[in-house]
């Protein structure tokens, strides 16, 4: 994740976890973005890695110890702020240890990841509470016969691997097939976020988490069509549909294909080389889509990835009875 640009600060960001709560700092008053919550961190040094930049940051300003190799890749995220340019390198521990407290008298305290609000962090920021909030894997529906049979699947499909966050992907299904899916996966799911696919109109109409939106639809968008709280995503598949994405206010992007996928064994996908460096380059939270499955987690995280998004690892094909 580390960036080499002569002009743009490296600033190593640390999310560090303890009971489900986060630890966030208050910038000085004087400080560039100054009077703002932050991540605690600073400046990579030349000498040293971003994981012992961030290890030394956290003792000198807050007497928290991380473990360099405990820390987990989260996101880069680039963004200028006119009068300086950073890639802040965000990492996350779930381990550390010692009494936290502002080394440097600025106030130090825990929140839970519901309680970030982007508008009191620096601007650069917002990205990095999506990723905290989004989980690692999202779930995508596959092909079905008819809307019982999307229904049996969903909910077989997380008992048996326990997805949070699963996409409605359904496009076989007339809108009132779709809405009976809809709302019996909102009964019968209730600790799962919905996401409806390329009917953002849903989302006024039913308790989801938001909405994901095909290539095509994004496109001729100029801006959020849901409100902030809600989830909003786009399928993208180069660096332009990224940059787009990010335009309109999205808060994540799939990108793929990565891989060969079962439904389109010979379209060759990008390669996790081409993912790493498109992911790092963007500037909201990526998901790997195209021939994964949960034992490619790690690859996806450690190129930059939110995580991995797909239909073959969780959509079981057994014991379903088609309606
Ligand atoms: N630590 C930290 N810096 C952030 C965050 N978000 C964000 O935009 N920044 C920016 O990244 C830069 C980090 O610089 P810093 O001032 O914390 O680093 P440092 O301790 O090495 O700074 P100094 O030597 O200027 O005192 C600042 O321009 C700051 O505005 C964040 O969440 N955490």
């Amino acid at each position: 994740m580390a960036d080499g640009g002569k002009d743009i600060v490296h600033v190593a960001v640390g999310v560090i976890w303890r009971g489900g709560r986060l630890l966030i700092a208050r910038r000085p008053e004087r400080s560039h973005q100054g009077g703002l919550l932050e991540f605690p961190g600073g400046k990579v040094e030349p000498d040293e890695s971003v994981q012992q930049a961030l290890a030394r940051e956290l003792l000198e300003e807050t007497a928290v110890t991380v473990m360099p190799e405990h820390l987990q890749p989260l996101i880069g995220i680039r963004h200028d702020y006119g009068d300086k340019e950073v890639f802040l390198d965000v990492w996350q521990a779930l381990e550390s240890a010692g009494d936290p407290h502002g080394v440097e008298g600025q106030p130090v305290f825990w929140l839970t990841p519901d309680e970030l609000r982007a508008s009191d962090f620096p601007a650069a920021n917002r990205p990095i509470i999506s990723a905290i909030r989004l989980p690692r894997q999202l779930a995508i529906t596959g092909d079905v016969a008819g809307y019982g049979e999307a229904i049996d699947r969903c909910v077989l499909g997380v008992e048996r691997q326990g997805p949070s966050l699963v996409m409605l992907r359904l496009p076989s299904l007339s809108l009132e097939a779709y809405t009976e899916v809809v709302e019996r996966c909102l009964q019968r799911l209730p600790a799962v976020e919905l996401l409806v696919h390329d009917r953002p109109e849903l989302v006024g109409e039913f308790p989801v988490a938001g909405v994901h939106l095909s290539w095509r639809r994004a496109a001729v968008l100029s801006g959020r069509p849901v409100p902030e709280g809600h989830w909003f995503g786009v399928s993208c598949h180069n660096r332009d549909e990224l940059a787009h994405a990010a335009a309109i206010g999205a808060d994540y992007a799939t990108l793929g294909p990565v891989l060969p996928t079962r439904s389109h064994p010979d379209a060759e996908g990008m390669g996790w080389e081409r993912f790493a460096e498109l992911a790092n380059h963007a500037v909201l939270p990526v998901y790997a889509l195209g021939g994964t499955a949960p034992e490619l987690l790690d690859r996806a995280i450690k190129s930059g990835g939110q995580g991995i998004a797909g239909i073959s690892w969780w959509w079981s094909t057994q014991s379903t009875e088609a309606t």
